[in-house]
């Protein structure tokens, strides 16, 4: 059996009466990317906090790299581990000072130190503005430097806490990208708590969903979206008569919808979307184009937010 790199078990976590976490349960394995998604109050922070062991849980167990976690091994283990906690940087500081200080820290020192800022610097894109000042650095450079600071002890677990919060979509983007080359070089496992969607595909293999303190839905992504969707979904742009052109879908494929000019179907078969537009044209129908659709983690988000919630 793989040994997993993180493990929650049963987790609960009361504030007062209020369960900000309950039972929570799942487990991520070496060099993957979870992404621990749940809108605001849902509980992510905290649950990311109880995995990097700065909060205790109420009951349940954290396992990481297959020690479970108590008070006395903690601080072991996270020397393991990296944690972006805040932007708070040394704004009078240049770029490479911050990450030289953080690196002291850890005890890095020498040749070892330069060249490991320089390698931070250089996986972030940064190296033409090591030596500016980061007071000087927008808000998506100083996110950067923040998880550098967290790398920079090349730990073999990252958690990062909503770290695109208030970026703008394309520097939102720009770090999704590094992200994604940053874990590829590293082969770090990653947990990420996030409720901007765009993009998570490309760097998630597994997510969870979290609302209200529980975990409605945890995996890999693939394997949810496809049970969630089975078959391929495309989407018909037609021009003709709607009900006959529905007929002639719905008798090959199934789940036909969608408004006049639009159908939406299901198959698994892609010789049926030929014989689809092929008896729509017979029948007179023009076939404006023919779109295969392809579920996103926003579409399962949302669907199973809605479920939850009985939308
Ligand atoms: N220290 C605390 N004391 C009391 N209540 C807390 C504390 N920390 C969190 N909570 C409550 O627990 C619940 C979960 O909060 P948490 O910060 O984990 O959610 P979140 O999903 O990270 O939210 P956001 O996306 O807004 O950051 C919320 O109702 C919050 O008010």
């Amino acid at each position: 059996m793989t040994q997993t790199t993180v493990t929650a078990d049963h987790l609960t976590k009361r504030f007062g009466d209020h369960e900000a976490v309950s039972a929570l349960s799942f487990s991520v394995t070496p060099g993957r990317a979870f992404g621990l998604l749940g809108p605001n109050g849902s509980g992510k922070t905290t649950t990311i906090r109880l995995l990097n062991g700065l909060l205790t849980p109420d009951s349940g167990t954290v396992t990481l790299f297959g020690e479970q976690m108590t008070p006395r091994n903690a601080d072991a283990l996270r020397q393991r581990i990296g944690v972006q906690t805040d932007t708070n940087l040394y704004d009078t500081l240049s770029a490479r000072e911050n990450l030289r200080t953080w690196g002291a820290l850890y005890g890095i020192d020498g040749r070892s130190l330069d060249s490991r800022v320089d390698e931070v610097l250089h996986t972030f894109g940064l190296t033409g503005r090591a030596d500016s000042l980061v007071g000087e650095f927008s808000k998506g450079m100083r996110q950067k430097i923040a998880i550098g600071r967290a790398i920079i002890h090349k730990p073999d677990l990252l958690f990062l806490d909503e770290p695109t919060a208030g970026l703008d979509p394309e520097a939102a983007a720009e770090l999704i990208d590094y992200l994604k080359q940053m874990i590829q070089t590293l082969n770090t496992t990653l947990v990420i708590s996030t409720h901007q969607l765009a993009g998570l595909e490309s760097l998630c293999d597994d997510i969870g969903i979290i609302a209200q303190g529980r975990l409605l839905a945890a995996g890999p992504v693939n394997a949810l979206l496809d049970r969630a969707w089975p078959g391929n979904r495309y989407t018909l742009s037609i021009d003709g008569d709607h009900n006959a052109a529905r007929r002639i879908v719905a008798a090959r494929a199934t789940a036909v919808d969608g408004a006049d000019g639009e159908l939406t179907f299901h198959t698994d078969d892609e010789h049926t979307v030929s014989e689809i537009v092929a008896a729509l044209v017979h029948e007179g129908i023009a076939v404006r184009s023919v779109i295969p659709q392809h579920p996103t983690i926003e579409d399962f988000y949302f669907t199973t937010l809605d479920k939850e919630t009985g939308a």
